[in-house]
């Protein structure tokens, strides 16, 4: 094989050429980066295999003689075989092909394809730009650019649909899919076909998972100290015991569909058992009693499935042998092998371990662990007792504002309306904000609404009010206010709806909507259509599905009214039909509205027919992995200025907290050799990534 690359390196270059503009080589050099990638992938999975081969750990151990030597002799020989098999597949020493941290996670949540979409854009290679652009939305669904992009590119004219493709599909979740599809459509002769497929995808991806695990101590804590760095054994068990988590989170990394937060439960076991029901209704009962034996494995008194293999045994007649598939067999033996190793060491040597499987049995946790497991979850259960309490008691934490409407009277749940959050003169500030904003025309140009051609609608974040005001567009003391007046009002709704369990903001924005002189007439469209704002309300309203691109982890929705001064926009919410309207809220000056934002609260906003709708769209999030990154930078540029200003006249400024988050650049680690550095400054370079997209006005 050829010598490949290290793929940091290609992404750093590709990286620079997109700021240096220079679209062609940043294709290039982006594309090859994906291709090493996946290469050195291949190359770690396929020297696993071949040295697990080559330098096996089997037979017995030696009856007489040094266990140590005859252990010893072997992790030598695997060592060797991994050290040659590396470096001449990657045609260099494996080491150089070690990326940092940031840079691993870069790839892993697909960040050059959102690179790479700007790049074929420019370079008119639309096709490409469109699956590029796809493939970056189905890992990253929060993504609100990309998210308008992708909604611009489906309305081009030239754009086939099915360029809409995931460029790093994985092949199970495809199969599952189509599998799962065909199972509820009765269709077993098929859903057994994809199904096996998925599971045969799955464990191959798994091995996959499994043989990058096998990598270099990640130390936690860097400890620089010679004299604090473990000893032979110490040192071997602490590496061991890291491979081995790693290894047993494989199995959450290939049940979380892309761009999901959480795995699908019991991914493996739940195949088996939707085998042997597909099976067993074409009228296959021995493969349907081998995937209820394999099934057994894992839930052994699982009484449903006994049942059944009973009624199996009973169908194929006692003299058919049944048993369990020897590759299930062997996950399960691995699996528990690796767990009891785990629990020794966490109850030894301490460590945590967060057992990913719900089939692990009762008796293999050490008793000590379980004990202190259940405190854990009486004091997790107290802690939340508490919290209801003090929220019954509640009060808010600002004085003058009262509550309007509670969920009762909006004939709901989890819905409510609070007012005086702003004072006039307030209002007037921020209103002011959106005119100023409008005259400097970047970023802010009003568009048409991308819900109705009857309005125009303009946008503005908090970075972008904080970029306006640095560059002196708009007043400092006005983008200070929207940042104050969204911060106000997620302290109300926490305190409000969760006490005590920290919402983070997901997404800011100022958005005004106005109607389109001359273009009202006879008009019957909404200004925007019913919706929930964290899953997709099916049409028949029966169902809202929560996985992208619905904005999944969004856990509480907020709109603070700055005006009244138009005709229409009444927010209005309804049942899940969308229909059957339950409450009317007339947006004013100061009003806050808040509901939780799933599919209990399906609400929609009448035409505006004339004038002009200002508000503070706000949305939160319990997942601080999630916050809003812009408004850290928000903070920052604010806090900047406060210390100028500080410096001039004395005055002090009181700066958000930080502390609960963590910016990207506060995971680059420091000091680090070639690639890190440049890095440094394209991570903080990316926060401007959306303002790149948007110069882009060929749209
Ligand atoms: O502006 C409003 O009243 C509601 C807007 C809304 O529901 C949304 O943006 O999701
Ligand atoms: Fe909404």
């Amino acid at each position: 094989a050829g010598r490949l690359v290290p793929y940091d390196l290609l992404y750093a270059d590709g990286v620079r050429a997109y700021f240096a503009r220079d679209w062609g080589r940043a294709a290039e050099l982006l594309q090859r980066a994906l291709h090493s990638y996946a290469g050195l992938r291949a190359a770690r999975r396929a020297c696993r295999d071949a040295c697990l081969r080559e330098a096996a750990f089997l037979g017995e151990p030696p009856a007489a003689g040094p266990w140590e030597a005859a252990l010893f002799d072997r992790v030598l020989q695997r060592a060797d075989c991994v050290q040659h098999c590396l470096g001449s597949r990657l045609g260099a020493a494996p080491s150089a092909h070690r990326a940092s941290l940031v840079i691993q996670r870069d790839f892993e949540r697909r960040e050059p394809y959102n690179y790479l979409q700007v790049a074929f854009f420019q370079l008119k290679k639309l096709d490409q730009a469109v699956s590029a652009a796809h493939t970056f939305f189905v890992a990253n669904p929060q993504h609100l650019q990309m998210r308008e992009d992708i909604e611009k590119y489906r309305r081009m004219s030239g754009v086939k649909s099915d360029n809409f493709r995931d460029l790093e599909a994985a092949p199970h979740w495809e199969a599952y899919e189509a599998g799962m599809q065909h199972y509820n459509a009765d269709e077993y002769l098929q859903a057994v076909d994809r199904l096996e497929e998925s599971l045969r995808e799955a464990l191959s991806a798994l091995e996959e998972c499994r043989a990058l695990c096998e990598g270099p101590l990640e130390d936690e804590e860097v400890e620089e100290e010679e004299d604090l760095q473990p000893g032979l054994y110490e040192a071997i068990a602490a590496h061991y015991i890291q491979v081995l988590k790693c290894r047993q989170q494989c199995v959450l990394e290939i049940a979380t569909k892309p761009g999901w937060i959480s795995a699908t439960e019991d991914f493996i076991p739940s195949h088996l058992d939707l085998l042997q029901f597909a099976y067993d209704q074409v009228g296959n009962q021995a493969l349907a009693a081998e995937c209820a034996a394999s099934y057994l494995l894992f839930y052994p008194t699982d009484e449903p499935v006994l049942e059944k293999m009973k009624q199996y045994r009973a169908e194929l007649g006692e003299d058919t042998a049944v048993t369990a598939r020897e590759n299930i067999r062997h996950y399960v033996q691995r699996s528990l092998m690796e767990k009891k190793l785990i629990y020794y060491a966490m109850e030894h040597l301490g460590g945590t371990f967060n057992d990913p499987d719900l089939w692990t049995p009762d008796e293999l946790i050490p008793e000590n662990l379980k004990q202190k497991y259940r405190e854990d979850q009486e004091k997790k259960k107290q802690e939340t007792l508490d919290m209801e309490e003090r929220g019954k008691r509640g009060s808010l934490p600002f004085e003058g504002i009262t509550v309007t409407m509670d969920s009762q009277q909006m004939n709901g749940t989890q819905r409510v309306v609070f007012d005086r959050v702003l004072t006039e003169s307030e209002c007037k500030d921020l209103l002011r904000l959106t005119k100023a904003a409008r005259g400097t025309g970047d970023g802010y140009r009003a568009r048409r609404s991308p819900h109705t051609p009857h309005e125009r609608f303009e946008g503005l974040t908090i970075l972008k009010a904080m970029q306006l005001a640095q560059s002196g567009d708009v007043d400092w003391r006005d983008a200070k206010l929207l940042l104050q007046a969204s911060e106000k009002s997620r302290k109300i709704i926490e305190s409000y709806f969760t006490p005590g369990k920290k919402l983070h903001f997901s997404f800011t924005h100022l958005v005004c909507r106005t109607a389109v002189e001359e273009e009202q007439e006879g008009r019957m469209d909404l200004s925007h259509p019913v919706h929930a704002d964290n899953c997709l309300l099916d049409p028949e309203g029966k169902e809202c599905w929560k996985e992208p691109p619905a904005y999944v982890y969004r856990d509480y929705s907020g709109i603070l009214y700055l005006n009244d001064d138009f005709r229409g926009g009444s927010l209005f919410f309804t049942e899940m039909d969308t229909v059957t309207v339950t409450a009317n809220v007339r947006p004013k000056c100061g009003r806050l509205v808040a509901f939780s934002s799933g599919k209990e609260n399906p609400h929609g906003v009448q035409a505006v027919s004339q004038g002009r709708r200002c508000a503070i769209a706000l949305w939160y999030t319990h997942s601080a992995e999630h916050a809003e990154q812009e408004r850290v930078k928000a903070e920052e540029l604010m806090e900047q200025r406060a210390a100028e200003e500080n410096q001039s006249n004395g005055e002090e400024y009181h700066g958000a907290d930080h502390s609960s988050r963590s910016s990207p650049e506060a995971l680059v680690p420091s000091g680090g050799a070639r690639p890190t550095s440049q890095r440094h400054k394209s991570v903080s370079e990316r926060t401007q990534h959306p303002k790149e997209l948007r110069a882009r006005d060929e749209f």
